[in-house]
């Protein structure tokens, strides 16, 4: 598979690591000085840029009809754009704030988790992640992605970062040096705390799911999530 990679630090060089580790090819590498992009000769684009670079990438990839695979955080605001423009040049599109197979078990785990805390109304949830000192968005993207699968098994109605009001999420962000990602969903009553947690050790994981979803889009049309690939139903 011919893959281009759009946003060439640290998890760019991590993804071609991995994608030659499985046979594919990097035949472009696009990054904030490159200044023309040959898209005829790519079957399938992975972005991990920037919040301000990913939907212009994104897009411009929709229009050449190359596929995306879109690990970029941080640029939710444009989202809704983004699918439309897949819709209407029948292109293909992944977005996942977070690729790591273990943090898409993880997700799931957190909605089924929610389901049962729904009732238990003496606990209160906040959400806490851990990240390195240049992580540029704040919260992560993977714990919008958290707040958001409790939300929709709860009655909690929104999350705010650090302190919330009653009924909504609180996510607490961290910044450690050399930090790959760490998330913890915390519930807290008087007497106990039901916490879970998920705990990158380095960038391989978010790499290699990345990888995995652009090989299982290639030949596709349409809008998927990490669910469709892992087949979690
Ligand atoms: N979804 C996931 O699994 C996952 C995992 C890790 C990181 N991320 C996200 O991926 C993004 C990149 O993370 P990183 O750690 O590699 O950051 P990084 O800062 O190391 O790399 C980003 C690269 O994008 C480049 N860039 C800037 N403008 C660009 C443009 N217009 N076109 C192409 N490239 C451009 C920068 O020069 C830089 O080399 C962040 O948003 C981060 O939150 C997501
Ligand atoms: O290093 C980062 O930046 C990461 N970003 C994603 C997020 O915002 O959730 C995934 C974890 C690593």
């Amino acid at each position: 598979m011919k893959i281009a990679l759009f946003g060439y630090g640290k998890m760019g060089k991590m993804i071609e690591q991995i994608a030659e580790n499985r046979g594919h090819e990097i035949v472009a590498k696009i990054d904030v000085d490159t200044v023309e992009v040959d898209f005829s000769n790519m079957d399938v684009a992975i972005d991990f840029s920037m919040p301000s670079a990913a939907f212009g990438n994104i897009t411009q990839c929709f229009e050449h009809g190359v596929p995306v695979i879109s690990g970029t955080t941080g640029w939710l605001q444009d989202f809704n754009k983004a699918l439309a423009r897949c819709e209407e040049t029948g292109s293909a599109f992944i977005y996942a704030s977070n690729f790591s197979l273990g943090v898409n078990i993880f997700f799931e785990l957190n909605e089924y988790l929610a389901k049962m805390m729904r009732q238990l109304k003496q606990y209160n949830v906040d959400i806490e992640e851990i990240h390195h000192t240049q992580k540029l968005d704040s919260p992560s993207g993977t714990a919008i992605t958290l707040a958001e699968g409790i939300i929709a098994n709860t009655d909690y109605t929104g999350w705010k970062l650090d302190e919330a009001p009653k009924g909504e999420i609180p996510i607490i962000a961290r910044r450690i040096a050399d930090t790959p990602g760490t998330h913890t969903v915390n519930y807290e009553s008087e007497v106990d705390t039901i916490a879970i947690v998920h705990t990158a050790h380095n960038r391989q994981g978010f790499a290699l799911g990345a990888v995995i979803a652009a090989e299982w889009i290639v030949g596709k049309k349409g809008v998927f999530t990490m669910k469709d690939v892992l087949n979690l139903g």
